[in-house]
């Protein structure tokens, strides 16, 4: 059933669980990440950056929206990333349940008062919303302390940023970063800092960057003829113990299009002949499943819709 994000976080973070934010752009990855949620029977969250709207159009929306009423367990399907009023507006026409506003480039003050605004009108058609505060960056080692400070989310700065804007869920810069290379080894996460702001924000919180990059999806991706470089991703007791800690929305994308990638690559060189799309399609299309229930098991949702 459709509902919207806040009903699927405040259950989450209230049990001290994790469900899965999964980024779609087309009908294969739509497919793969509902038919993993209903047969795990986990609730789960369908995203679509401003990318994928454009990329999809109207024949994703309808799809995500179709699918997510019919589903038998909770689907909210959310805007992943929006960058202005006008985008969440497109997005809360289309039918969406929550919807991110992300002004965490901006001043503090700014943040506050666009932030504010999305929250007004998404709330007045029953729309949640994730904000974001803090820069998501993958912090090396070596970086200073003051300058960690300036890109990390600072915990008092949360608790205000939360009250004034009335979000409902907040994304939170801990050291986690987007894509394939978050980091040497193991990523650096700054758990004590989580479990600061988890104190001060007693509303869901939201990590983005979550993805695991995989060491056996990244050979596969390069047996295949795939070309990446020093690929590392978020360690899962990470993942375990930022859901511990507060951490109810996680967002995987990058784990996801490595396995689909890798997939297609290895049918296409696996059989030149082949020219019917739903041979290679298909196959990239279970990739995708199989990861989404890997990381379904993960977050300690399975069994929870
Ligand atoms: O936090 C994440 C994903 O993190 P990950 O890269 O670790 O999977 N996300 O928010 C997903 C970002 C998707 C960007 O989509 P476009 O390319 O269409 O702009
Ligand atoms: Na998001
Ligand atoms: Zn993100």
């Amino acid at each position: 059933m459709l509902v919207t994000g806040l009903e699927i976080l405040k259950k989450a973070r209230a049990e001290g669980y994790g469900v899965g934010a999964f980024n779609t752009n087309n009908m294969e990855f739509t497919q793969a990440i509902l038919e993993a949620a209903e047969e795990l029977r986990s609730p789960v969250i369908l995203a679509l950056s401003e990318g994928a709207m454009k990329y999809g159009g109207r024949a994703l929306t309808r799809m995500a929206v179709a699918l997510a009423q019919e589903a038998r367990v909770p689907v909210a399907i959310h805007l992943d990333h929006g960058s202005s009023y006008e985008s969440v507006l497109k997005a809360l026409r289309e039918g969406f349940t929550s919807v991110m506003i992300d002004k965490s480039h901006e001043d503090f003050e700014t943040n506050v008062r666009e932030t504010k605004r999305v929250v007004e009108a998404a709330h007045a058609v029953g729309v949640t919303v994730e904000a974001e505060l803090g820069r998501l960056a993958g912090i090396e080692e070596h970086v200073a302390v003051d300058e960690k400070d300036a890109l990390l989310t600072n915990p008092e700065e949360a608790r205000i940023f939360m009250e004034r804007t009335g979000a409902d869920y907040l994304a939170v810069a801990i050291g986690t970063s987007h894509g394939a290379y978050k980091g040497k080894g193991r990523p650096f996460i700054d758990h004590p800092r989580l479990a600061r702001i988890a104190e001060l924000v007693p509303a869901p919180l939201v990590l983005h960057g979550a993805s695991a990059v995989p060491q056996e999806l990244v050979e596969r991706f390069r047996a295949a003829g795939g070309e990446i470089g020093e690929a590392a991703g978020i360690h899962p007791e990470d993942i375990k113990k930022a859901i511990s800690l507060g951490v109810a929305k996680i967002n995987t994308d990058t784990d996801l299009r490595l396995a689909f990638t890798a997939l297609i690559r290895e049918a296409l060189g696996k059989n030149p002949k082949e020219f019917d799309p739903r041979k290679y399609l298909g196959p990239a299309r279970e990739a995708v499943k199989e990861v989404v229930k890997s990381r379904m098991e993960l977050f300690g949702s399975v069994g929870k819709a």
